[in-house]
Formats: C-alpha cells, sequence, structure tokens
C-alpha cells in the first residue's frame, strides 16, 4: 500500500529501508520483499505516481518539467557557459526519474559495462520484451539474443509509424558508413543508426513505479511505502545485537514529511539490516554529507560536524550535454516562422480537433499518435581515427564500438506538410570537460551530414537559427548560449575496488567505513555509460537486489 501519512506507519523498524522509491529504489522494494520475512519501507519525497496522466501519455512527457513533480534544480552558475546556470531536472513522483523521462532505453555499449567490470565483476544485465503499441511485425527490427522476456518492466519499439521513419531508413541504406543500420544498438554494439526502444507498455509509460510497485507487488504486506516523505539524514544507533563503532553510521533516519504538508512532523524510523540510499546522483551525497559523511574540510565548512572521512562523496559528478536543433522542411517552399511554439506542441495538426480524438483513442484502446514519444530512430556515432582533437587529449570513450556522439531524430509530423519541423538533438554521450565544446560541434555536424543525404532532397530541409552556421567560433558561441544537461547526472557516489582510496562504495555497493548503508543509484557508476541512464540503473538496482539478498542468506 502507498501511505501518505506518517502516522499510517504500522512500525517503527524495518529489516531495510529504501531511501528514494525512485527508479532504483522501486526496483529494490520489489526484489527484497519478495521475502515475506523482511519488513520492507521506501520513504519518497514526493507523491504517488497514480494518476497522473501527464506521466502516462507518453508524448506529455515535456508538461512534467518545472511541475511539483519535478525537483527543480538549477546548477551553480558555470564559468565556462559565461557564469549561465543550467537546469537539472530530476523526478519527484514515487517512480523517480522514470516517472518524467523520456523514456529512452538505451543500454549503452558492452565496452561501457566492461569498463565497470574491473570494479563490479560480472554484470549479468538483462530485460523484458514487450510487443509496440500497434502489434506490428517487429521481425527483423530488434535482436531477441539481446533481450529477455522475464523482467517487470516493460521496453518495446515505437508503436506509431511517423512520416520520417521511411526516410530515416533510406538515408542510412543511402548514406551507410556512420549511419550504418543497426538492427538493435542494446545489443552491446550501439554504433549506428536504428529504431529506438523505449520503456513504454501496452501504449503507455512504464516507469518503476507502475511496474516493480504495480498492485500486486504493493498488496504484500510486508512492503510499506511511504510518499510526501523527505529523509533529512541518518543517524547512528547501537542497536543491541550489532556493534557499531564511530565509524558505523548505521539504520536510523528522520523523516520529515514536505513542510507543504498540513503538518509538519519528524520521525525517525529504525534499519535492522540496512538502509539503501537510492535518491539519485544529486540527493544521494546530500544526504550524506548532512550525516556527517565526505570531506572533513567541506563539511566543516558547512556547519556539518565529520563523522567519516570519505572525499569522493558529491565529486566525480559527470552528465552529458546536449543542444536541440530544428530543421524546417521547405516542401512547397512554405517555410513558416521558428518561433511558432505551436509548432512544437506533440502531433501538431491542421485539425484542431484531433489532439482530443488523439487523446480518447489512447485513452480507450491504448493505440494511436500518443503512445509513443515522437521520437522513433537514433544514430550512434564516432569522431574519425584521425580526428584532431586527438592530438591534444585522449579519447573519453570506453572503448571502439562506444559511440561518442548521439543523434536523436524527432519527428513532429504524422504527414510533412509545409512547414512541419523534424528536431534532433545532438549529444556527447562520452563526456570530458576538454572533449565537450568539440564533441557538440561534432554532433551537429554529423547532424548534418544526415540531412544532406539525396533521400531528403525533397523535403528541402534547412538548419535553422541559430545553428545555421559551420565557423567554429560561431558554433562555439551557440553552444555556450543554448547547451543544456541531458538529465543524465552519475558518479557522484562512485564505486572504486576495495580498500582503494577513492571512492565511495565498495564493489557490493556498500558505503566505505560503514555498516549497513549501501547505495544503489546512479550515483554510484565511475564512469558514465554512452547511453541514456535509466537501462543502466534497472541493471544496478537489479544486481544490486542480488548482492544484498546473497549477503543476509
Ligand atoms: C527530464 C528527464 C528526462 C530523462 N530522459 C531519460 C531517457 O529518456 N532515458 C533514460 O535512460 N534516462 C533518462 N533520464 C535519466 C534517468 O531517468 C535517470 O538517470 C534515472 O532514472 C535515475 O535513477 P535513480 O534511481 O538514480 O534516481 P531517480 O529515479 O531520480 O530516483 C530518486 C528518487 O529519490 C527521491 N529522493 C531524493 N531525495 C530524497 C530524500 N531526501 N528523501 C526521500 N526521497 C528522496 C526522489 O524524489 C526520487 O523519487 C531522464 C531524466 C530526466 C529528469
Amino acid at each position: 500500500v502507498i501511505q501518505e501519512s506518517l502516522l499510517a506507519l504500522p512500525r517503527v523498524s524495518y529489516e531495510f529501508i529504501i531511501v528514494g522509491g525512485g527508479t532504483a529504489g522501486c526496483v529494490l522494494a520489489n526484489r527484497l520483499s519478495e521475502n515475506p520475512k523482511w519488513n520492507v519501507l521506501v520513504l519518497e519525497a514526493g507523491p504517488s505516481h497514480e494518476n497522473i496522466l501527464n506521466s502516462q501519455v507518453p508524448p506529455y512527457v515535456f508538461r512534467l518539467q518545472n511541475t511539483s513533480y519535478d525537483w527543480n534544480y538549477t546548477s551553480t552558475p558555470q564559468a565556462a557557459l559565461g557564469g549561465r546556470p543550467v537546469a537539472l531536472p530530476r523526478g519527484h513522483p514515487l517512480g523517480g526519474s522514470s516517472s518524467i523521462n523520456g523514456m529512452f532505453y538505451t543500454r549503452g555499449s558492452s565496452s561501457d559495462y566492461d569498463r565497470w567490470a574491473t570494479v563490479t565483476g560480472d554484470p549479468g544485465w538483462s530485460w523484458r520484451w514487450t510487443k509496440p503499441a500497434d502489434n506490428h511485425d517487429t521481425m527483423g527490427q530488434y535482436d531477441p539474443r539481446a533481450h529477455s522476456k522475464t523482467g517487470i518492466t516493460s521496453v518495446s519499439l515505437p508503436g506509431f509509424p511517423d512520416a520520417i521513419d521511411t526516410k530515416v531508413a533510406e538515408a542510412s541504406e543511402q548514406l551507410g558508413g556512420e549511419f550504418a543500420w543497426n538492427t538493435d544498438t542494446n545489443n552491446g554494439d550501439s554504433l549506428g543508426i536504428g529504431w529506438l526502444q523505449l520503456t513504454i507498455g501496452n501504449g503507455e509509460r512504464s516507469s518503476s513505479a507502475t511496474s516493480y510497485l504495480a498492485p500486486k507487488y504493493l498488496n504484500r504486506k510486508n512492503l510499506h511505502v511511504l510518499v510526501n516523505s523527505r529523509v533529512t539524514k541518518l543517524v547512528q544507533t547501537s542497536p543491541g545485537n550489532k556493534p557499531s563503532g564511530l565509524e558505523s553510521i548505521r539504520q536510523v533516519l528522520p523523516v520529515q514529511p514536505k513542510p507543504a504538508c498540513s503538518f509538519h512532523a519528524v520521525r525517525t524510523v529504525i534499519a535492522r539490516k540496512e538502509v539503501i540510499l537510492s535518491a539519485v546522483a544529486l540527493g544521494t551525497p546530500q544526504i550524506l554529507m548532512l550525516s556527517g559523511i565526505g570531506d572533513p574540510t567541506e563539511l566543516r565548512g558547512l556547519g556539518i560536524e565529520p563523522k567519516i572521512n570519505l572525499p569522493s562523496v558529491g565529486k566525480n559528478l559527470t552528465d552529458q550535454p546536449q543542444v536541440a536543433l530544428t530543421w524546417a522542411l521547405g516542401i512547397n517552399g512554405h517555410l513558416r516562422s521558428v518561433s511558432d511554439s505551436s509548432l512544437l506542441s506533440p502531433r501538431r495538426a491542421a485539425d484542431p480537433t484531433l489532439p482530443d480524438k488523439w487523446l480518447e483513442e489512447w485513452k480507450t484502446n491504448r493505440t494511436g499518435p500518443l503512445t509513443f514519444n515522437n521520437v522513433n530512430s537514433i544514430a550512434w556515432t564516432r569522431l574519425p581515427d584521425d580526428s584532431p582533437i586527438y592530438e591534444r587529449f585522449s579519447d573519453p570513450s570506453s572503448g571502439r564500438n562506444t559511440p561518442q556522439l548521439e543523434i536523436g531524430i524527432v519527428g513532429t509530423g504524422y504527414y510533412p506538410t509545409p512547414g512541419r519541423l523534424i528536431l534532433t538533438s545532438a549529444v556527447v554521450a562520452t563526456p570530458h570537460s576538454q572533449f565537450d565544446i568539440y564533441g557538440v560541434r561534432e554532433a551537429i555536424r554529423t547532424s548534418r551530414r544526415f540531412f544532406a543525404g539525396p533521400t531528403w532532397e525533397e523535403y528541402n530541409i534547412t538548419l535553422q537559427p541559430p545553428f545555421d552556421t559551420d565557423v567554429d567560433s560561431e558554433l562555439d558561441a551557440v553552444i555556450k548560449a543554448t547547451v543544456f544537461s541531458a538529465s543524465h547526472p552519475v558518479g557522484s557516489a562512485s564505486m572504486s575496488p576495495k580498500n582503494a582510496p577513492w571512492g565511495v562504495v565498495d564493489p557490493d555497493l556498500k558505503v566505505k567505513k560503514t555498516t549497513g548503508l549501501r547505495i544503489v543509484d546512479a550515483s554510484i557508476m565511475p564512469f558514465i555509460t554512452c547511453a541514456h541512464t535509466q537501462a543502466p540503473v534497472y541493471a544496478i538496482a537489479e544486481r544490486a537486489a542480488d548482492l544484498i539478498k546473497e549477503s543476509w542468506k
């Protein structure tokens, strides 16, 4: 059951307390409560995910940011961007970011995980495969060997065709090379262009909350989920049979309902076995630091008494830079202004009654244009081996099968009519501060090369301002003015080998120098994968559940 009130909690102590009912948190809640002897409590700062239409309907995703379902974080002013801060959206309902994200399901390359393997051991990733909403024949559109069908979250191909789909496939065939078709970019070798896989099942978003906390799991008597409750810090206890010395932060969490609640209560709950932090790469280091775990000098500067010396807490935060390009289709020579924001609305159509009809169709059958997020295909590429950047910096990627650049192709029209737009996102998939601006520039040029292919001639495509220049200095200025976060922050509580002088968690995800405390979320990645982050986080959480079960056997 999902509880709204602290007072409704049936007990004060649980075997496991999971802080953050997000992508990883819901996976753990499900897997750990499979053992009926373990009482599991999930503490989630945000509200329940249930009945949030904008989360359920895939293309309504853009309506969720800057709402109360988003933490609405903003970075500090970024010197490299002329002092401009950037928005860092994070999911705030149950399901966390998987309830508000773009639903791209991209695993990254096998080398990304090989790079982790030095600290994590055998990854053993797997996932379930479900049919797309329109039930079309998917033969040849993905590699069945790379997917399992027994997982909990749904992953499918786009369930509605976009007018540019055939053009994308045609362009790939004509251009080959960096744009060669890849039937399944999730099979470990991601390079090339292919259909995007999405966390969508039965035409609607499949988040970690809708799947791992589905009613059949929520009905478990030993699973307790408390929403609207923010964990403020970990406090140490000496719980009888377990030793807990100075370097042992363990088991008690004061929980605070949000100030917005009608009452303001603080309560302490106790974990008999483990506290698991799954509050994402921004929230997890914050809770650690508020608990006195981090760099002692930094903590003292913040007026926090240091308890455990772990200087890597909050360091190494890595994210991917992204720009959004707009391409106008000049069919019949009628270009419309890109400043017309109605052009960007999902599934724009000449008939103003269509959006209501589409919603009705979605509500009735879970079919139609509202079953996907407008992105059907994605391209993953690398710089040429003789790229001049390598004269100054080494390759930041994990290996030669790892994409460095990502181009997401967003169709905006059912039929291409005059003035319609195509959007592309250009992302540096393997970020590194010295590499980024060069990488974004080259991602823009990669998009240009793709749309310069003969197949697009009849569309008379033109790249719109401000990116309609090929001069390095002009591009750099535009990139600095517009680049934004791809919303994939990772690495701020990184894994490292046991006894390493750096890192925050051991390969079994236990926080160094503590007992009874693990971290399971995006923050433990030592390197970002070239992918979007939810697939790696689901995999981390599944593996973590196995590790935890094993250690308490
Ligand atoms: C707008 C957006 C679009 C994205 N698009 C994609 C995409 O298309 N594909 C993709 O793969 N990835 C995408 N991502 C990234 C991906 O969703 C996240 O990286 C991933 O889900 C993170 O999982 P997590 O478990 O680490 O954290 P989250 O899923 O964010 O979960 C953290 C949870 O902890 C809770 N929490 C935080 N602090 C506290 C506290 N003090 N007390 C209690 N609870 C707390 C939060 O409310 C949240 O529910 C996107 C992210 C965003 C925000």
